[in-house]
């Protein structure tokens, strides 16, 4: 479990291109066989992969890191499939597809992860006071909020799985943003929210294609160059938008103080440096 530190905006101008991806960049999540994980001081937020090859489940444990007996003993959990797969939670099985999540709440003793070639899993997860019920979301049955416009490149369907209207959580606030063809753009004009951190997955990006994701406080930006697969970490008072050099999705997921995802200060393009 690779363990990542809080940083403060005043870092960044010190920071140079490896220590930028270092702090905020993950970029080895996914790979055959394992659970990769990392575990974000900001909000306490964890992350990881799940790549199950064919006819042998992977079970998710508790890494030293987490200090507990079984990984949801004090955190929630939520999966998103990326390919379809099945997760067993506590003996219950949850097939999912393509861009389904799972919510697994507190307390949930073993997690498993199984499927054919192809199936893999993302996991993002916050601490938790209480036990939700565990639920699924599916892309299918999900209605998607349409946001952007042709003109700026940034047409996106956005649905909302774990969230105060949806599957209830103690923290997790969790969905998916996937752009039309030809759109590129995401979250500009951008904005930060104080009270939460959040962490941006991309996806369904063609291999030799990139994001340039922008982050740090309005005024003091930095870009990273992201692949396919990649999570970025960004602290509250960092904004987190990117333009792809193709279009692709990305997987949202919020933990803090609050779930209100209108809890958001604006920042007029005018106003980026
Ligand atoms: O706080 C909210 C998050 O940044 C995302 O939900 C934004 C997003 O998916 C989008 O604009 O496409
Ligand atoms: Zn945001």
């Amino acid at each position: 479990m690779d363990v990542r530190h809080p940083t403060h905006p005043t870092q960044i101008p010190t920071c140079d291109t490896e220590a930028i991806r270092g702090h905020y960049l993950v970029e080895d999540l996914f790979v055959p066989g394992e659970i990769r994980t990392v575990y974000s001081h900001q909000d306490r937020i964890v992350l990881g992969g799940a790549v199950p090859e064919p006819g042998s489940p992977l079970e998710l444990t508790a890494e030293p890191p987490l200090r507990s007996e079984y990984f949801c003993e004090h955190r929630e959990l939520g999966v998103l499939a990326l390919g379809g797969g099945t997760v067993t939670v506590d003996g219950d099985t949850h097939e999912l597809e393509h861009r389904d999540c799972l919510y697994i709440g507190r307390g949930a003793t073993s997690v498993s992860f199984a499927g054919d070639e192809g199936a893999r899993f993302y996991l993002a997860s916050a601490q938790a006071h209480t036990a939700y019920p565990t639920r699924v979301a599916r892309h299918a049955d999900t209605t998607p909020a349409k946001l952007g416009d042709p003109a700026t490149a940034n047409v996106r369907e956005l649905r909302k799985y774990v969230h105060p209207d949806g599957i209830r959580s103690c923290e997790l606030v969790m969905g998916v943003t996937e752009l039309a063809e030809g759109s590129i753009w995401n979250t500009m004009p951008c904005h930060t929210h104080d009270r939460r951190t959040e962490c941006y997955l991309y996806f369904d990006l063609p291999a030799e294609h990139r994001v340039i994701h922008l982050l740090g406080r309005p005024r003091e930006t930095r870009h990273m160059v992201v692949s396919n697969e990649q999570a970025v970490i960004s602290p509250s008072w960092s904004i987190h938008s990117g333009a792809g050099t193709h279009s692709y999705g990305f997987v949202w997921a919020m933990a803090g103080e609050n779930q209100s995802f209108g809890d958001m200060d604006h920042v007029a393009i005018d106003d980026l440096r």
